[in-house]
């Protein structure tokens, strides 16, 4: 039997608390359709055809640009609604207009970030999530990814999937790409008065180009699995890069640097240390005490992070869980890798964007 009407009032939560809940949780769990429209507002390639029409455009002009069906006109209008309420585009009179976000999706910047906005709200990602409930109650080792695609490894699915894997790297790539403004800003102090490098992890190399570009001193050489290096493309015109395929838990060339961008969040700590300690390896062969392995990867840091960036961290660090064995680590998780690995000091400086840079000395 349910409570009477003067009881359920007299419950401890006021109306205006129970609404708020309400919201709370509508807000949290429609939230996909953020990513969803965001995604389809790519593939219909929206920025590149308010770009190409001159900056500003009306729906109907967008409408034609973008190949919708006229009938679906009304459906775009409110597609666009969306985008616009989210930032992504402004309004002015009838027209449509791009914003520093939307500027990068379009397929001309440098850093453009549509492979990204592609790659994680596809199946291949979000299946996993879906079966989040049921993998937490299963026993074993297998990653909710692994789970969702018949046992396959996140990198084997990868190596077998080429369009899956373009995409990665891609992404992967776009977001390196942003690491130039750091290379030539302060953060290039970081890599003053080394003579070689090697990019552990680096993709298809536009951390490794950047660097090899910006300071023509350094020797770099990129580490990755043969699927991603490939045999195409060897060393740069200038001789001081070079794409080595290999695996890094066998095996890191020496240097008196090491790059790990974006890597070690893939990793449960076991994986870490491993790759560390090869990493500390390469270094010792080549500097001795005098190397470093520069770190650039999540710092969670929830209490001290405003709201919006550690709800990022910790939805990455769930993408890391499900997709990988990996996790975003807190300082302290870091300094227990550092240690174990046998490194004696860090030292973190946040970067803009959600990324830190840590050079950890042996
Ligand atoms: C998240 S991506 C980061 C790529 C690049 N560092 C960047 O920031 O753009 C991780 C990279 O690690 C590479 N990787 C995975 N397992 C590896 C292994 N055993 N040895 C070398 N590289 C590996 C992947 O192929 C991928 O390119
Ligand atoms: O989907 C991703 C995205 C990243 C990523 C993007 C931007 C950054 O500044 C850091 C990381 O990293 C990923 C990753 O390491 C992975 O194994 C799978 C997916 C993604």
């Amino acid at each position: 039997m349910g409570p009477a009407a003067g009881e359920r009032q007299s419950s401890s939560s006021t109306s205006a608390e129970l609404f708020q809940a309400q919201a709370h949780i509508y807000s949290h769990v429609s939230s996909y359709m953020n990513s969803m429209a965001l995604r389809s507002a790519v593939e219909l390639g929206i920025a590149d055809a308010i770009q190409t029409h001159g900056g500003a455009i009306t729906l109907p002009q967008l409408v034609s640009a973008v190949k919708i069906d006229p009938t679906k006109s009304d459906y775009l209008y409110r597609l666009m609604r969306i985008l616009v309420h989210s930032g992504f585009f402004s309004e002015t009179g009838d027209a449509y207009l791009l914003t520093p976000s939307s500027k990068l999706l379009l397929k001309s910047h440098p850093n453009s970030l549509s492979a990204v906005v592609k790659l994680i709200p596809r199946l291949e990602f979000v299946t996993p999530c879906f079966l989040m409930g049921d993998w937490l109650r299963e026993q074993g080792e297998k990653t909710a990814f692994e789970t969702a695609h018949g046992g396959t490894p996140f990198w084997e699915y990868s190596e077998g999937n080429p369009e899956f894997n373009s995409l990665f790297n891609e992404a992967m790539a776009n977001d390196s790409g942003l690491l130039e403004n750091l290379v030539v800003g302060d953060c290039g102090l970081v890599f003053q008065g080394i003579e070689s490098l090697v990019d552990v992890g680096g993709g298809t190399g536009t951390a490794g180009r950047i660097i090899s570009e910006t300071f023509p001193g350094i020797r770099c050489k990129v580490l990755d699995l043969p699927q991603v290096i490939g045999d195409g493309r060897l060393a740069n015109s200038e001789g001081n890069l070079e794409f080595v395929a290999g695996d890094m838990f066998d095996h890191v060339p020496s240097a008196q640097a090491v790059l790990l961008k974006c890597v070690l969040h893939d990793w449960n700590n076991e994986e870490c240390v491993k790759i560390l300690k090869k990493c500390k390896e390469a270094i010792s062969a080549k500097a001795g005490e005098g190397g470093k392995v520069i770190v650039i990867d999540i710092v969670v840091n929830e209490k001290n992070d405003d709201h919006e960036l550690a709800g990022m961290k910790l939805r990455f660090d769930m993408l890391m869980m499900l997709l990988l064995k990996g996790k975003e680590r807190s300082e302290k998780e870091w300094e227990g890798l550092f240690l174990e690995a046998g490194f004696k000091h860090y030292k973190i400086t946040p970067l803009f964007g959600f990324s830190s840079l840590i050079e950890v000395f042996p």
